[in-house]
């Protein structure tokens, strides 16, 4: 075994060309086994394995700088780098990150998650490191995906400017997490075919035949070849922004990668290297259905039956459900359909069905644009994602009161993934924009009958659920509207109230009838609408108890809580004690441990309770 003998980048660039390509297929199927495991981004990570290989044979990290761009491909780097021994304990809580985290090696360059930061980030890495006098290549390795954000070309954009020695790499595989889309997209895939020459040398063929005949056609021939390779050189739109265009090549030939990767090394200004990959490659069930295996569970001996349907599934089949209805209903996803579940929406609708690519911000202000002439535009993005798209919430929608609906998937803690994908702060972001109505769901069913309620709404409206299967609550009712900013009272009590939104309303519910069994009465009301309060049940509410506890799925600060706090601001006599999660960025690990770890579950509302219970006596 040739993988037990590297422990660091030194030890492979010992290795042959024979010995690496051992290595790439012993990398290879230890990636594998351990993700079976663990759940991860296998085929991205199986993509890359040369690629890794080549980069470490030719650069020395640390003192070479490789920013993996999303980072959820930086699998074979962590293992060749210094986490092979940690490696099994990917994504589990305590663990190392399925990302790549300044925090966790010092041979990870930046820390990503988020897509299309790399150029910009290497190229800082760069300048700083020119200024400071030290040495070393960086270099940012992008995928073709993430080369449909508009961060990358403002990477792209000031580093032609600069002209830094800055390698880019782009790892080229037709894939986001679905098949890529775009003009970009197609482009590439012009380059890596050599349409556009071939389609520029026909045209050139046929007027020099026409012109002079086919036989002093024959003795221009190479002439030709020559001005059609000048004037339509592969990779011109990079040319264009101030790179020298390296490619297309072949991203599993480990010693083609080396060489080239060598010749990249001694280039001055910008350089960018299009390699070509296949996603998935060397796992035949990930290289036919590389969707599907981009990012896997853990695999389960028996699959359990009767699981209730995810809330991704139930916001999905509710929307098909009102868009029958409602014509004027499109739905946008930026690079997500199967993540959001829109990919069944465009299955139904697919000419009501937009995938914008990875460019959150554009999808908000592509919504904004179609719901001032009239149309309902469904935005699905990830609580963590729509973090890029502040501005144009503010900007573009909120400002002009347009009705755009904000499907925020993937709400609260998401699990393994980790703090770079916690939808921990939508709630903070989008409480204090005007006009905006934000409400979430305490089940599944409480789900269809907000998003109803939004799409009837004229005003921007955010619902934001969980990660995860529901409840399993029984779907029964039809669709109706839920009065905007009305709460429920789910119990009552006289000793104290705790007011909970979305995922932690059930949770305090269990803790209430487990205080109830101690002698404590608790009130529990699902605050479903965070955006506008239910003042008036508040109002009530103060007349007959002097202490409230909010629970939330969402950073304290500025969330839920602080609305309530704000409400009861004047009134001395009102106690108000706030839970939810902590001003920290939450680690990786398994969702319901993270619940449970940060206190929003039922037992930590329970021992909350207890603690409020004896500092309001004291
Ligand atoms: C801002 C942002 N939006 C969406 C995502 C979700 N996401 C993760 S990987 C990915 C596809 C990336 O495709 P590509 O860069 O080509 O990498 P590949 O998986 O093909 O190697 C997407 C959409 C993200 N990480 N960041
Ligand atoms: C790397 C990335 O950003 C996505 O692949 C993300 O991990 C998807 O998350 P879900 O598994 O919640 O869809
Ligand atoms: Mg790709």
């Amino acid at each position: 075994m040739i993988l037990e003998k590297v422990n660091s980048p030194e030890d492979l660039k010992k290795l042959s060309t024979e010995e690496l390509k051992q290595l790439a297929e012993e990398v290879r199927k230890f990636i594998v086994e351990v993700v079976e495991k663990t759940g991860g981004h296998l085929a991205s990570s199986l993509g890359v394995v040369e690629l890794t290989i080549a980069l470490l044979k030719v650069f020395s990290p640390p003192r070479d700088e490789i920013v993996w761009d999303v980072g959820h491909q930086s699998y074979p780097y962590k293992i060749l780098t210094d986490r092979k021994e940690k490696f099994h304990t990917l994504r589990q809580f305590g663990g190392i990150s399925g990302f790549p985290s300044i925090k966790e090696s010092i041979y990870d360059a930046f820390g990503t998650g988020h897509s299309s930061t790399s150029i910009s980030a290497a190229l800082g890495l760069k300048v700083a490191k020119r200024l400071r006098g030290e040495e070393g290549h960086v270099i940012a390795v992008i995928g073709d995906g993430a080369l449909t954000a508009g961060e990358a070309y403002e990477g792209l954009n000031n580093a032609g400017q600069l002209k830094e020695d800055l390698i880019v790499i782009l790892n080229d595989n037709e894939m986001s997490i679905s098949k890529n889309i775009g003009a970009i997209s197609n482009y590439l895939t012009k380059v890596a075919t050599g349409e556009n020459l071939r389609k520029a040398k026909e045209r050139l063929e046929e007027v020099t035949k026409r012109i002079f005949g086919e036989r002093v056609y024959k003795t221009l021939k190479r002439v030709e070849d020559l001005i059609v390779k000048g004037l339509f050189p592969p990779g011109m739109l990079f040319e264009e922004l101030g790179f020298r265009y390296v490619g297309p090549i072949d991203g599993h030939d480990i010693e083609t990668l080396t060489v080239t990767l060598k010749n990249v090394s001694r280039m001055k200004g910008p350089t960018l290297v299009h390699v070509i990959t296949k996603k998935g490659k060397g796992y035949t069930p990930a290289e036919e259905k590389p969707e599907k295996f981009h990012g896997v569970s853990p695999k389960i001996s028996k699959p359990v039956e009767n699981l209730p349907p995810s809330y991704t599934e139930v916001f999905s089949k509710t929307l098909i459900e009102i868009a029958r209805e409602n014509e004027n209903v499109v739905a946008i996803t930026a690079a997500m359909p199967s993540g959001t579940g829109l990919d069944k929406f465009k299955e139904v609708f697919s000419d009501r069905y937009f995938d914008v690519g990875i460019a959150e911000q554009h999808a908000v202000t592509f919504a904004a644009g179609m719901a001032k002439k009239g149309l309902k535009p469904v935005v699905a993005i990830y609580s963590t994602f729509l973090q890029r798209a502040y501005d144009q919430i503010v900007h573009d929608v909120a400002l002009q009161e347009l009705p755009v609906v904000f499907a925020v998937d993937r709400a609260g803690l998401v699990g393994e993934d980790g703090a770079t994908h916690h939808g921990a702060f939508d709630l903070s972001y989008l409480r204090h924009i005007p006009n905006m109505v934000i409400a979430a769901p305490k089940d599944e069913e409480e789900l269809r009958h907000l998003l109803y309620t939004a799409v009837k709404s004229d005003k921007p409206f955010a619902v934001r659920y969980p990660r995860g299967r529901g409840y399993g609550v029984r779907i029964r009712e039809p669709l109706k509207e839920i009065p905007i900013g009305s709460w429920e009272v789910l119990k009552e009590g006289k000793d104290l109230v705790i007011l909970a939104i979305g995922w932690t309303v059930y949770q305090a519910f269990e803790a209430a009838k487990k205080l109830e069994k101690e002698g404590v009465n608790v009130c529990v009301v699902n605050a479903r609408f965070i955006k506008p309060l239910d003042e008036k049940l508040l109002e009530e509410l103060s007349k007959k108890f002097s202490t409230f506890l909010t629970v939330e799925e969402n950073v304290v600060k500025g969330g839920f809580g602080s609305a309530v706090d704000e409400f009861f601001a004047d009134r001395e006599e009102i106690k108000i004690f706030n839970l939810g999660i902590p001003d920290r960025f939450i680690e990786h690990g398994n969702q319901n441990l993270l619940r449970k770890l940060v206190g929003i579950d039922s037992e930590g509302i329970y021992r909350k309770v207890k603690e409020v219970v004896s500092v309001v006596k004291s």
